[in-house]
């Protein structure tokens, strides 16, 4: 049982981790007919372009800063009751612009739900500012920028989302020098619906010391053993990946195969109620479907802890919790 072990995850999409029932609470405040993108209390999408389309919609019931705190105070509260002591929330300052509050604001909303959450139960949290990648180099530049201004303390990393099918990688290595320069922790979104090319392209343009998914470099052998050599550490989302078809089922999930071949690897819920799933239910599907072992799983939540983007005294107080 994995229920009252420490968790920790390096990527979860803050606006992807609203319930349906909080969507459903502030589209009702905002008079907003949610029938396109919830039925029957789930979120409805078929493949990853409706996906984005559910999600954008979802992200639009938030419209203030009391909006984004309250979204980040829930989803943290509720993962630090099921045994969560870190959380990384990738958040994206385009989403403030959308809204038309600013990144500014948005980003203070969230610090604000992150802070009430951190009162209540000790979680801790750092933000990891997103770049679109299906808007383009030039916002995803602009992104990189805003980050690079140090904007808030929390503000740690940079990563880069969206329709990975869309633009090459080498497209965006501005903004990855942007982001590394001012000294944020570098990770990107490949190997989820690009194969391992897109992965072997991240290594190469972006030099991360973390991928978002990375899991079809399982197609190719000596890009898993660079994986490992390099020590570079996959942000591992089953759940989502079955979600979305990535792979058929969690059985034939590479999860246990890239393990076995030495590359680190966590736990990580990305979209969680999008895809059906949550931080403790990974948990749960490692142990009871996959078969790692309470050690081997604590051994990913160290490794996340040991990849996280936070300074070194926080680090030493999250390892000496596990
Ligand atoms: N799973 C995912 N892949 C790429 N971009 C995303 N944005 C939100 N969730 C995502
Ligand atoms: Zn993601």
């Amino acid at each position: 049982m994995t229920t009252s072990m420490p968790k920790a995850e390096l990527h979860c999409h803050i606006e992807g981790a609203t319930s349906p029932a909080l969507a459903l609470s502030q589209a009702a405040r905002y008079g907003i007919d949610t029938s396109a993108f919830i039925r029957d209390g789930a979120y409805a999408w078929q493949d990853f372009t409706s996906f984005v389309q559910s999600y954008d919609a979802t992200a639009n019931l938030f419209r203030t800063e009391e909006d984004y705190a309250l979204l980040a105070e829930t989803y943290l509260t509720e993962i630090a009751q099921a045994g969560a002591i870190y959380s990384e929330l990738i958040v994206s300052p385009d989403q403030g612009d959308a809204i038309g509050i600013g990144a500014d604001a948005y980003i203070s909303g969230l610090a604000e739900g992150a802070q009430r959450a951190r009162a209540k139960t000790g979680i801790e949290t750092r933000f990891i500012i997103v770049g679109i990648r299906h808007f383009g180099p030039e916002r995803v530049v602009k992104a990189a920028e805003y980050a690079a201004r140090r904007p808030h303390p929390l503000i740690t990393g940079f990563n880069l989302a969206g329709e990975e099918r869309m633009h090459r990688v080498a497209d965006f290595a501005r903004a990855f020098d942007i982001a590394r320069d001012a000294g944020l922790g570098i990770t990107i979104h490949a190997g989820e619906l690009s194969g391992a090319f897109s992965v072997r392209d991240a290594l190469d343009h972006v030099r991360p010391s973390r991928i978002s998914h990375g899991v079809r470099a399982i197609e190719d052998a000596d890009l898993v053993r660079r994986l490992a050599e390099e020590g570079v550490v996959l942000e591992v989302c089953p759940g989502s990946n079955v979600a979305l078809g990535v792979f058929p089922d969690f059985e034939s999930h590479p999860l246990r195969a890239l393990h076995a071949a030495g590359v680190r690897v966590t736990l990580n819920s990305d979209d969680p109620p999008f895809f059906h799933t949550s931080l403790a239910r990974e948990y749960e599907v490692a142990s009871t479907v996959m078969g790692f072992s309470d050690v081997e799983i604590l051994g990913m939540t160290r490794t996340a802890i040991e990849a996280a983007f936070v300074d070194e005294p926080t680090r030493q107080r999250l390892l000496a919790a596990l």
